[in-house]
């Protein structure tokens, strides 16, 4: 349900050409998908591609089988508020906001009224380990904490696609493991499709499919 269709973007910098190049691949619903490679290799650009917060040179990205990259930006902009959550490195939650007002927020983004908001936002964090801790703020709980109110932030509006931008880089080994192990579960249980870009070898021994790029081509699908 997610396909990059030869994908392309360059950058020019000093004479150099760096970037993305004519990358094809497809993920299924209820996949979590790794995109995997060294430094530079093209993991990030890709991610902005799929999260529309970039256009391609060539190419498209089809999200269930329609081409959404040329959409307008108002349309793209409704996509990734709707349809997609994001994960990052750094957790990204609201300092001053509890675990659960930080959930409900891309909701109340939506306009769902205050009510369900609240009642979905529970339930995503119920899912995810975090009911006991929801009126904490993000600097009374762990970094593993942290990072599964942002996964239960990102599945609440019950997005196609959640994307993923080394999720596990500020935790240690002891927590990305069952992070990641959580995050394929999600991924089955709800048809969600999960692209993480990672050279984590704990991210990438859960993914259900691996793409391995080097320098911005992919080299092996597994
Ligand atoms: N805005 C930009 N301007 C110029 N070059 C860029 C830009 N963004 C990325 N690049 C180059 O494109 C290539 C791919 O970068 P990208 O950030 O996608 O790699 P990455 O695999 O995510 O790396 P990392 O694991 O270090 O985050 C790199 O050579 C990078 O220097």
């Amino acid at each position: 349900m997610l396909e990059f269709r030869n994908l392309t973007r360059a950058y020019e910098l000093g004479g150099e050409r760096a970037g993305v190049f004519d990358v094809s691949l497809q993920v299924p619903k209820g996949c979590l998908a790794v995109l995997a490679g060294p430094s530079g290799s093209g993991k990030t650009t890709l991610l902005q591609l799929a999260g529309l917060l970039d256009t391609p040179d060539e190419g498209e990205v089809l999200l269930d089988g329609e081409s959404v990259s040329t959409l307008p930006e108002r349309a793209r902009c409704d996509l990734r508020l709707r349809r997609m959550g994001f994960v990052f490195q750094a957790f990204n939650l609201v300092p001053v906001l509890s675990a659960l007002e930080n959930v409900m927020l891309p909701l109340q983004f939506q306009g769902t009224p205050e009510t369900e908001a609240r009642q979905r936002a529970e339930m995503a964090l119920d899912r995810v380990g975090l009911a006991d801790r929801r009126h904490h703020r993000p600097g009374q709980l762990s970094g593993g904490q942290q990072q599964r109110a942002a996964i239960a932030r990102a599945l609440a509006p019950d997005p196609l696609l959640v994307l993923a931008d080394e999720p596990t880089a500020s935790l240690d080994h002891a927590h990305g493991g069952p992070l990641m192990d959580l995050m394929a579960e999600l991924a089955t249980e709800r048809g969600v499709t999960f692209l993480v870009a990672s050279h984590d070898p704990a991210v990438i021994a859960r993914a259900h499919q691996v793409f391995r790029l080097r320098d911005g081509r992919l080299a092996e699908a597994s």
